[in-house]
């Protein structure tokens, strides 16, 4: 039973935040750990974790919080909840979320005691008065987030003991007074804009990789490094496409460049500056002169080689290529040798077509017929998709991927293609101006022309990272946007966010859906990805009734192949190994040919950048998925491969992987089945009754033994997903 003290706690915190419709939650006694309440995680008799994000909670938190007798974790980020922070938070906490509430008052001086802290959120509140100087012992302290409130004074002294510390956001309050505590802290990502802080900013601060400062009256003495040194995707004016720049990053110049904030500052006309930018205005036309110069005389070389053949020359003296005869073709052939790749013919899915290595092709493993496929219930409009996904014919070219870790059987599929569907009106450019990536930026304009402004009709779900829209180019093409929530991305600078969309550009696997295009505009960060217009795993087993009865044996076989392909070639194919991080059934969706396509990869940082906790709300979806070490915060490769198991348990079974509505020792998947799956009666009684006895014994066998071993609590006696590729591949 649950500690009479943490039931007293909890009871208690109920009642303040006015019995809100918690699953198992009652105002007195009861047993939490027992019963699985709704957000609560214990270890043994305590309760250790309350995760209770975006539930829409109200009420207050009182003083009876300080009774849980070793909670570690409190999360009641993103709910309504008000009155001021209890003074009494209990001693053990080492994770306090209160992010995205109504609290007001001052920050309790009471924090001093906390030494415990690794994380503490208490952004955007009503939070008023000076940050108490209390942070003497929280030496253990990671990340402070005290952003977006009404906080006022200066940066109390104590904030430069704080030796652990590599993220603080302060942004949006209105602090005043100078930086300097915080110069020795070992800070990778620091916030401060839209307070009243003055300067001069210690020199040591502009070495933080992610420094931001926008918004405050720095009277700063820091000359910015000459514009040359910025990268390409950090443009000296601000681009039209990407709004003003926002951050650098890790190696690059000093964030001091951030332009906007010149404008304002008066002090920043400074004689020396004049003298600066005077000069770096000469040099820019020259410059911009002899670019016309080189542009004139290469458009009338371009012209006399149309007039003579392969015996013109270009501007630079060098004999023109024959097969250059339009000024197309040489537009074609100069990003050939710029981006020199090799180009080989590509099936529909990315692979070779003379590939005669084990190959993915999903032809030769349909699930089921086209034409026996039920029209998706849940997606009314039936526009055709580009049934190939990719086309021979609309080749281009893109930069070589990093090499592959191991020559693996999907090493085709990384070669470098192009979707067909990235020309066209409406979206903005790709190469330079699209700082060098090879997707698509569109413009905010044309996906709320997509998607006809984002209307209800055109949204297909939320994710724990925002709203996916259904999107319809004028040809008549659907894709799928995801609209990220701020809270997603507000951590990562505009620099992380176009490194990611590179990342994830360059998965291509026939397994995996495929990145188009993304839109990094007005604030608003959104990803374009192929749409696949059959649902969900998720749908397909536990929703769609005429989708599971036509899930047959064989069929849920190849599906797990097909998840466990994509899991390889992440894990194997990619390097550095990218970890998923989120495998479940909501995110493997089905094409239109009803063959796998994991979604979510390369997302893993979205997840955990700034908080993971930001989303453990939403993260009780996914109950039932995460491997054991991931609580003692361990993920590794081996951790999707625990999800893999889940989710060929779901499979196997037709059941949920967390099942609140089942009797308490069956509620997890892993845990009901995990001891039936060497017994050969057991698993005929656990098999989903909806296949009615037809599939193979022995492959069912086969299945679970590959099962039990992803499921097993130690990662290391877990397979790697090669070799489950590999059993897998021999079932069928
Ligand atoms: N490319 C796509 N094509 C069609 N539908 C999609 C696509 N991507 C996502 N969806 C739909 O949008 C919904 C939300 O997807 P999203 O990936 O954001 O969240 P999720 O998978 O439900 O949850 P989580 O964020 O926890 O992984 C899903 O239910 C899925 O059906």
């Amino acid at each position: 039973d649950t500690d009479p003290r943490d039931v007293s706690a909890i009871n208690s915190l109920y009642t303040s935040l006015g019995s809100p419709p918690l699953l198992g939650w009652i105002p007195a006694g009861g047993d939490p750990c027992g019963e699985g309440w709704q957000g609560v995680s214990c270890v043994f008799s305590n309760i250790t974790e309350l995760r209770l994000s975006g539930l829409n909670l109200g009420g207050i938190l009182d003083e009876g919080i300080g009774g849980f007798e070793s909670i570690l974790i409190m999360d009641l980020s993103h709910n309504q909840i008000g009155g001021s922070i209890p003074s009494n938070i209990p001693l053990t906490i080492k994770n306090l979320f209160l992010s995205g509430n109504q609290f007001n008052g001052s920050i309790p001086v009471t924090l001093s005691a906390l030494t415990q802290l690794t994380q503490l959120f208490l952004d955007d509140n009503r939070l008023s008065d000076n940050i108490p100087d209390s942070f003497q012992e929280l030496r253990s302290l990671v990340d402070l987030d005290l952003s977006g409130n009404n906080l006022t004074g200066q940066l109390p002294p104590s904030f430069g003991n704080l030796s652990s510390l590599t993220t603080l956001h302060l942004q949006n309050n209105k602090i005043s007074g100078v930086l300097d505590v915080l110069q020795d802290l070992p800070l990778s990502d620091l916030n401060v804009e839209n307070n009243i802080l003055s300067g001069p900013i210690p020199p040591k601060l502009l070495n933080i990789p992610n420094f931001r400062k926008d918004g405050n009256p720095f009277n700063t003495t820091i000359l910015p490094s000459p514009p040359a040194a910025l990268p390409p995707f950090i443009a000296w004016a601000p681009s039209p496409l990407h709004g003003p720049p926002r951050g650098r990053p890790a190696d690059g110049p000093s964030s001091s460049l951030v332009l906007p904030q010149w404008s304002k500052g008066r002090v920043f006309w400074t004689n020396k500056r004049v003298i600066v930018i005077a000069a770096a205005g000469i040099v820019t036309l020259i410059v911009l002169g002899v670019v016309l110069l080189l542009v004139l005389r290469c458009f009338r070389g371009n012209k006399d080689s149309n007039k003579h053949g392969a015996n013109a020359y270009n501007s630079s003296g060098k004999k023109l290529n024959q097969v250059q005869k339009s000024s197309s073709q040489l537009a074609y052939q100069t990003e050939k040798v710029d981006k020199a790749t090799v180009t080989r013919p590509m099936d529909g899915y990315g692979l070779e077509s003379g590939d005669t290595r084990i190959s993915p092709n999903l032809q030769d493993e349909q699930l089921l017929d086209a034409n026996t496929r039920p029209a998706s219930s849940r997606h009314q409009k039936n526009h055709e998709i580009n049934k190939g996904g990719l086309d021979v014919k609309s080749l281009s070219i893109r930069p070589p991927l990093p090499p592959p870790l191991l020559p693996t059987v999907e090493e085709a599929s990384v070669s470098p293609i192009m979707p067909t569907e990235v020309n066209g009106p409406g979206r903005s450019s790709r190469g330079r101006d699209s700082c060098s990536l090879d997707v698509t930026a569109f413009t905010i304009a044309s996906l709320q022309q997509y998607t006809n402004s984002f209307a209800e009709e055109n949204f297909i779900g939320e994710g724990m990272l925002g709203g996916v829209y259904r999107a319809e180019l004028p040809d008549g093409k659907l894709l799928a946007i995801k609209k990220l929530d701020t809270r997603a991305s507000r951590w990562k600078t505009d620099a992380e966010f176009l490194q990611l969309i590179s990342t994830i550009s360059k998965l291509r696997h026939p397994n995996i859906v495929e990145l188009v295009g993304y839109c990094n505009e007005h604030g608003q960060r959104l990803l374009v990805y192929q749409y696949c217009r059959n649902g969900t795993l998720y749908d397909a087993l536990h929703i769609d009734d005429e989708m599971h009865k036509k899930l047959s044996w064989n069929a849920r076989v190849r599906l797990a192949l097909g998840v466990a392909r994509a899991i390889q070639y992440l894990h194997e194919a990619c390097q550095p190994p990218i970890m998923h991080k989120n495998i479940k059934s909501v995110n493997i969706l089905l094409d239109d040919k009803l063959a796998v396509r994991v979604s979510e990869c390369g997302l893993a940082p979205l997840l955990s950048s700034g908080s993971t906790s930001e989303f453990s709300g939403s993260l009780f979806v996914s109950y039932g998925y995460a491997a054991p070490e991931i609580e003692f915060g361990s993920y590794t490769c081996q951790s999707d491969v625990y999800s893999l198991g889940v989710v060929m348990l779901e499979l196997l079974t037709g059941r949920e992987s967390f099942d609140r509505s089942r009797p308490l020792g069956e509620q997890f998947l892993v845990i009901w089945a995990i001891q039936q799956l060497h017994d050969i009666d057991a698993l005929a009684r656990m098999v989903d009754i909806t296949l009615n006895g037809v599939y193979p014994v022995k492959s069912l066998s086969r299945f679970a033994d590959i099962i039990s071993r992803c499921v097993q609590s130690e990662p290391g006696f877990r397979p790697p997903i090669s070799e489950i590729v590999q059993d897998l591949l021999h079932m069928i």
